[in-house]
């Protein structure tokens, strides 16, 4: 069994980890081009950490600009074994108010603008992602809410949407209806890439607002989103201590089977495999294209 790395992605307003003991931003060049930002090296509890902030430091880099293939693969290059997502989120439930952190299961892809896949031409794959999160990850996470005792639901769907302006009324409704239970912009494909390149993923859906449905609270804007913001991240830094001190230090393997999920994933014979394409996988498949 290799030792547990654990990555953590900080969405609106995480962009440190000051709790992180010898700490340390390293550039990490990837063949996808360059990630969001530097990544935070260091530790807590002697448990191995890195942090990336997914809008790079002072929020330079919107949804849609995110380069998320180099982020996944710069966390798995570096090592990571698992990632926790920390992300804002619109709530479209009465029951789950700002404050409320969702510990979603499922998702709704309906953006279109990103690159998704790893794989392509010269290297096919698919991977699946019926069960986007790892199960052992939301348990450890659940576990870590009770403890800290934030308020939090187990289960939900996130709508990833494209953005960068917020939803319509018709389609905040519309979500409704669909039984969506949280929207933000960044989680996909975020997942999607986790589970190909082996990385159990879990996110934690903070909310801020109650999207542009909930006729008590008129239309979200930033400001509003601003101001449960720092609630959210207090609670959040919470959230990852409790996390890290009952955390395996040895990796333990995902319930789910997605730190296995390339397994039977690759179609493309190895004689038509793209050599340009295999070294751009040599992080992300290394573990089924080297053997
Ligand atoms: C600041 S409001 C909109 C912005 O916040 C969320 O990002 P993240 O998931 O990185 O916290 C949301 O998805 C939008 O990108
Ligand atoms: N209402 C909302 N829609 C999309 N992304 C969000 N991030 C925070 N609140 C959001």
């Amino acid at each position: 069994m290799s030792k547990s790395k654990l990555g953590i992605i900080g969405g609106s307003g995480v962009y440190n980890l000051p709790e992180l003991s010898g700490a340390k931003w390293h550039d990490i060049a990837t063949p996808w081009g360059a990630p969001s930002d530097a990544l935070l090296e260091g530790e807590i509890d002697g448990l191995p950490l890195v942090f990336l902030p997914r809008h790079g430091r002072g929020h330079a880099v919107g949804p849609s600009d995110i380069n998320y293939r180099a982020n996944i693969d710069a966390l798995k290059r570096v090592g990571c074994t698992h990632l926790v997502s920390l992300s804002a989120c619109g709530s479209l439930r009465e029951d789950l108010p700002p404050g409320t952190f969702v510990l979603v299961d499922q998702f709704i892809d309906r953006t279109f603008k990103r690159e998704k896949s790893f794989f392509g031409p010269g290297c096919v794959g698919h991977v699946s992602m019926a069960h986007p999160v790892s199960p052992t990850l939301v348990e450890r996470l659940e576990k870590a809410a009770q403890e800290a005792k934030i308020p939090h639901s187990r289960g939900g769907t996130y709508l990833a949407m494209e953005g960068p302006q917020f939803s319509t009324l018709a389609e905040s409704r519309l979500y409704r209806q669909w039984g969506c239970d949280v929207i933000g912009m960044t989680n996909m494909p975020e997942a999607k890439l986790a589970r190909e390149a082996e990385l159990p993923y879990a996110t934690v859906a903070m909310v801020t607002d109650f999207d542009s449905w909930h006729p008590a609270h008129g239309e979200v804007d930033v400001r509003q989103i601003i101001a449960q913001i720092t609630d959210n991240v207090e609670k959040a830094r919470k959230l990852i201590l409790t996390l890290i001190s009952d955390f395996p230090r040895e990796a333990e393997p995902c319930a789910g089977g997605s730190d296995k999920a390339l397994e039977f994933a690759i179609l493309t014979a190895p004689e038509n495999r793209d050599p340009e394409l295999m070294k751009k996988l040599d992080a992300v498949a290394s573990r089924v294209l080297s053997r």
